[in-house]
């Protein structure tokens, strides 16, 4: 959770202070979609994307030009160094992999420092091209370089594009892409952002705001795993300058502009309030007259951990291994479920849900004209049969040394001989639990003999909507079809969830719905067993569900299925 306390708000920002000192609130609101719970405000920096490169310019002076050149240069390595340090300065779990993030910087730098990349683009500039192209130039003639040398080079060639980015940007006077450090609190708005880059938030980072995106987006997942509040399709929210002080209401989805320091003090002041309010709260999920339905966590990693749940529900390893141009070793692999299963008790491990919105790079998976309906999930298994394998080995082997007991799961399972078949290679490896993802309506129309199959049911109601509805779960404008309080949505969780019952197996969910308060009670009064989410929901969920018997539940859910 981000600390609160931090922004400095005790000046108030003169371009939206009215004169005088600002008693007024002269508020303009922006609407878009709230994502991730909470409450936030602070001043916003936009995040660039790439520039892009204007007609060249007429060059008078060549020997300017090169010096701009070499300036682009050291000014890209200097800010490289300095997020370096400031990655390797932060106290641990505050953000992943602090210092492999300061590694990675630091040979970007030391690429963006190459002799032979400023000794060409100055050639190039005294030749007579403007620094941005010849920065432009000398870049992509590395980088072909580099791409027709193959293996480990080649897959750095991406590395000097985005350092490209950022030297012509500099010389064209445009911020720096890629994820801003001013080195103060911020709300970070943007385009767009990518999985990448949003596991890669410092904890400056008071909040998101994003121009595009949708509900149930890999953004949208990982800032509510972060306890950020976001957020998405947010129309004009780039449009304001650097700087704005903002408020963000990730629950109603609104963005504020025009804050006085006092309104935004308060909100700062509320939103801690209810926070603590909240984290008081204690205990298994029940209703109120005692109907136990387990509350899980939804992970990415071990640091996502945190006390109070009954369990991990989801653990996503994808997360793990989003921005790796290399395959993860099994050691590694081990190391990484085993530092969770040391400190939770149940854990539900998903095998590697690649494809579509969580792109894999080093499964080297081809473009596909419609990658949501292709080979994704565990349908890599297909064409890649050894990476599960060996994820499943390592599985178990982290299971063997941690003396637990691991439960599995497989993502998009879509028949019941798929089911079957993952069943047999994760119960060969001696793992305790196996489990199917019900993602696609084709597997919830036939939970019962999925169950034959399998010991447990988790339904990802993310993609459940999108498969159901036919509505990509990224597209800002089809939101209103991913809702699942749809009756269609509903009607496939109860059929689940029945099926379920009469199996005497355990059917949660650990979509994003699970974690929406107005929601869990209806999907305990359809009756599922358990409700996975990220940690920083777990406690309204858990008040949720207090609220209401099982009885109350069930009335609930049969007026919104009816
Ligand atoms: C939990 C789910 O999986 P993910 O969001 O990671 O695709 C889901 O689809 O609901
Ligand atoms: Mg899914």
């Amino acid at each position: 959770m981000p600390d609160l306390s931090r922004p400095d708000l005790s000046r108030p920002d003169p371009r939206t202070v009215p004169p005088g000192g600002g008693a007024a609130d002269p508020a303009g609101r922006l609407a878009g979609l709230g994502v991730s719970q909470g409450r936030a405000a602070g001043p916003m920096i936009r995040m660039a994307g790439p520039p892009a490169l204007p007609a060249p310019r007429p060059v008078t002076d060549p020997g300017a030009e090169a010096a701009t050149v070499a300036k682009a240069l050291e000014s890209v390595t200097t800010d490289l160094n300095r997020r370096a340090a400031a990655a390797r300065s932060q106290p641990s779990g505050e953000q992943a992999g602090g210092a492999e993030a300061a590694e990675i910087l630091e040979a970007l730098a030391m690429m963006a420092e190459d002799p032979m990349l400023l000794e060409e683009a100055e050639r190039r500039a005294r030749d007579g091209a403007d620094a941005a192209h010849a920065l432009d130039a000398a870049f992509t003639q590395h980088r072909d370089a580099l791409a027709e040398l193959g293996g480990y080079l080649a897959e750095r060639a991406a590395d000097l594009d985005d350092l490209k980015h950022r030297a012509v940007a500099f010389a064209l006077g445009l911020p720096m892409p890629g994820l801003p450090a001013p080195g103060h609190p911020y709300v970070l708005v943007a385009e767009d952002l990518s999985p990448a880059d949003t596991a890669g938030l410092g904890p400056d980072v008071l909040a998101l705001v994003t121009e595009r995106g949708g509900p149930t987006s890999h953004t949208a997942i990982l800032a509510r795993g972060r306890g950020l509040p976001a957020v998405v399709a947010c129309a004009g929210v780039m449009d304001l300058p650097d700087g704005t002080v903002i408020g963000v209401d990730g629950g109603a989805g609104e963005i504020t502009t025009g804050l006085t320091a006092e309104r935004a003090a308060e909100i700062v002041a509320g939103e801690r309030a209810e926070r603590a309010r909240l984290a008081a709260s204690r205990g298994p999920g029940r209703t109120a007259d005692g109907h136990p339905v387990k509350l899980l966590l939804n992970i990415g990693s071990a640091k996502d951990l945190r006390p109070g749940a009954e369990g991990v529900g989801l653990f996503r390893t994808e997360f793990l291994f989003l921005d790796r141009t290399g395959a993860p070793s099994f050691e590694e692999q081990v190391a990484a479920y085993a530092e969770v299963f040391e400190q939770a008790e149940t854990v539900i491990v998903r095998t590697l849900d690649a494809g579509t919105d969580k792109p894999l790079p080093f499964l080297g998976l081809p473009a596909e004209p419609n990658p949501a309906l292709g080979i994704r999930g565990l349908r890599v298994d297909r064409v890649l049969p050894d990476v599960l394998d060996t994820q499943l080995d390592a599985i178990a082997e982290a299971a063997r040394a941690t003396g637990t007991q691991a439960w599995v799961m497989a993502p998009m399972v879509t028949t019941v001989a798929e089911a079957g078949a993952f069943a047999r290679r994760a119960r060969e490896r001696g793992i305790a639990k196996v489990g199917a993802m019900v993602e696609v309506p084709a597997a919830a129309l036939r939970a019962g003999a999925l169950l034959r199959e399998v010991d447990f049911l988790s339904i990802g109601t993310n993609d459940l909507a999108q498969y159901t509805f036919a509505a990509d779960r990224q597209h800002s404008e089809l939101a209103d079809l991913l809702d699942p309080r749809q009756p269609a949505l509903l009607q496939l969780i109860g059929m689940c969830a029945r099926a379920g019952r009469e199996a005497g197996k355990p059917v949660g969910v650990c979509g994003e719905a699970a974690g929406d308060p107005l929601l869990a009670p209806l999907l305990a009064g359809l009756g599922v067993t358990s409700l996975s989410m990220a940690p920083v929901c777990v406690p309204a969920i858990r008040e949720a569900l207090a609220g209401l018997t099982l009885e109350e539940c069930r009335r609930r859910a049969e007026e919104a299925v009816g």
